[in-house]
């Protein structure tokens, strides 16, 4: 996992696990209920309930491996969207709530990180979203 500060402290120890978490949970309250990803994510159960605790911890354990904190994320996040059904304009709107949510949350220079850092991995999720379920 690529971390983003070499410094003894890491953007996690900036973000913190509290305020992390926080961004995470505003964050799928509004994908689930936003019109266009609402429904991608329907599979998972009603939010915040069904599967959700569960999926927000494997969130969590990814946000802290690529900002640097202890984390036991061994996840794939590549595989995981494909097959879902979704593009670039699926895209276009996870950041854009992405953005909404981490300037109402973090101050402004956390929010810019994380914001980069999502920007910077669509390209490659994009691919596999692009790709069917089985390669
Ligand atoms: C740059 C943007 C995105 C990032 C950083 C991201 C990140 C992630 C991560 C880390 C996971 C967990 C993978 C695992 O289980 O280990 C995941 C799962 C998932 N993502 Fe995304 N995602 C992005 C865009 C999207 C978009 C646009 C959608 C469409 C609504 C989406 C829908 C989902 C769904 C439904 C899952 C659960 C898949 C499953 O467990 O079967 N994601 N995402």
């Amino acid at each position: 996992m690529t971390h983003v500060h070499d410094s003894d402290s890491s953007l996690f120890d900036h973000v913190t696990e509290q305020r992390l978490r926080r961004v995470l949970w505003a964050f799928y309250a509004r994908a689930t209920q936003d019109e266009q990803l609402g429904p991608v994510f329907e599979q998972i159960g009603p939010f915040p309930r069904g599967g959700w605790p569960v999926h927000i911890a494997r969130l969590e354990g990814f946000w802290r491996a690529v900002t640097g904190g202890p984390s036991a994320y061994r996840g794939q996040p590549g595989p995981a969207h494909s097959g879902l059904g979704i593009g670039p304009a699926h895209f276009d709107r996870w950041l854009t709530l992405w953005e909404e949510t981490l300037r109402e949350e973090l101050p402004a220079t956390e929010a810019d990180v994380l914001l980069r850092l999502a920007r910077r991995m669509r390209p490659n999720l994009e691919r596999f979203a692009r790709a069917s379920k089985d390669i």
